[in-house]
């Protein structure tokens, strides 16, 4: 596969404080995020890792202006997504976000070539914002698909897909990439060639933040964020995982210490000459039942 130089296009920034999203049911309620604090630098490429149920796709449709949040405060690039409306939300997303849902044929037209969907893709974008965006062949030519300009989606490879779905989030010149499991039910090869596309988009500006399961996945990313139980959990950069604070001064410990220090252990904690700080498990390792 080939791909063309990318057009250089400013990345955007996110904030998240004490993000709160709850999925209201007939009779009960999930609370999908519980306050999660997050900040992604303009240009920055990151991985949103963790367990299943953890509030990954949440977060990132929550990003995309596909939810709004039921507390806390979100803002992308300029935009205040917990006051926006649905005009304000619609606006975004045909400008500054290019979103990719779970599975490539949820973002592309089956009936018409890949060309005729960038070409739809760009359809929505304001007059205003039209001049200067990277024509529908110049998007193909970056993500491999020059030659493949005529055929329909379920006759590309499915890694052919995801890549055409790369370039119809993009075709808006958005400045964030927001992709839920790119990369899932790929092949190793077909896996490594969208991997190469989202750096060189990283690469020419772009801001881009994946969901994945997959560590490899995580790893060529520049900063793994890992979701546990609603909240952000852990970060890791340069291969090195971190315990992250929460607002409230819980820490989540790591599975493999967990697996030692199991849930209602009492710890004394010890800050240790102001630069560490010591967890010990008291003698008999479990909280003592009240008398
Ligand atoms: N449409 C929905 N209605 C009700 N509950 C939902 C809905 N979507 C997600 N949830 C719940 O919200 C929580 C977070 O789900 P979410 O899909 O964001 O997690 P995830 O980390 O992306 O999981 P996965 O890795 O399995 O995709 C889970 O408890 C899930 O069951």
């Amino acid at each position: 596969m080939s791909t063309a130089s990318v057009t250089r296009v400013a990345g955007i920034g996110v904030t998240c404080r004490g993000l709160v999203y709850i999925y209201r049911l007939e009779g009960y309620d999930v609370v999908a995020l519980s306050g999660v604090d997050l900040d992604i630098e303009p240009g920055e490429s990151v991985a949103l890792l963790g367990p299943s149920g953890a509030g990954k796709s949440t977060l990132l449709s929550l990003l995309a202006g596909l939810l709004t949040p039921a507390a806390g405060r979100l803002t992308v690039g300029e935009h205040d997504l917990a006051r926006a409306g649905a005009a304000e939300l619609s606006y975004l997303r045909s400008t500054d976000v290019g979103v990719m849902l779970q599975g490539a044929m949820r973002n592309l037209l089956p009936y018409v070539s890949a060309v005729e969907n960038v070409r739809f893709a760009q359809s929505g974008v304001p007059k205003a914002r039209r001049a200067g965006l990277a024509g529908p062949r110049e998007l193909l030519d970056m993500v491999g698909l020059a030659d493949q300009a005529h055929t329909r989606p379920p006759d590309l490879a499915p890694g052919a897909r995801q890549r055409l779905a790369i370039a119809t989030a993009l075709a808006n010149g958005a400045g964030l990439l927001l992709a839920d499991e790119p990369t899932s039910q790929l092949d190793t090869a077909a896996r490594d060639e969208v991997l190469d596309v989202l750096s060189a988009v990283n690469r020419a500006g772009r801001t881009v933040v994946v969901v994945t399961h997959d560590p490899d996945v995580g790893g060529s990313m520049g900063r793994t964020v890992t979701i546990r139980d609603g909240r952000v959990g852990a970060e890791g950069r340069r291969g090195e995982e971190y315990s992250v604070v929460g607002r409230d001064g819980s820490v989540h410990l790591p599975p493999d210490v967990l697996d030692e220090i199991v849930p209602g252990t009492l710890l004394r904690v010890e800050l240790i000459d102001g630069t560490a700080v010591r967890l010990t498990p008291a003698q008999d390792a479990s909280r003592e039942e009240p008398r």
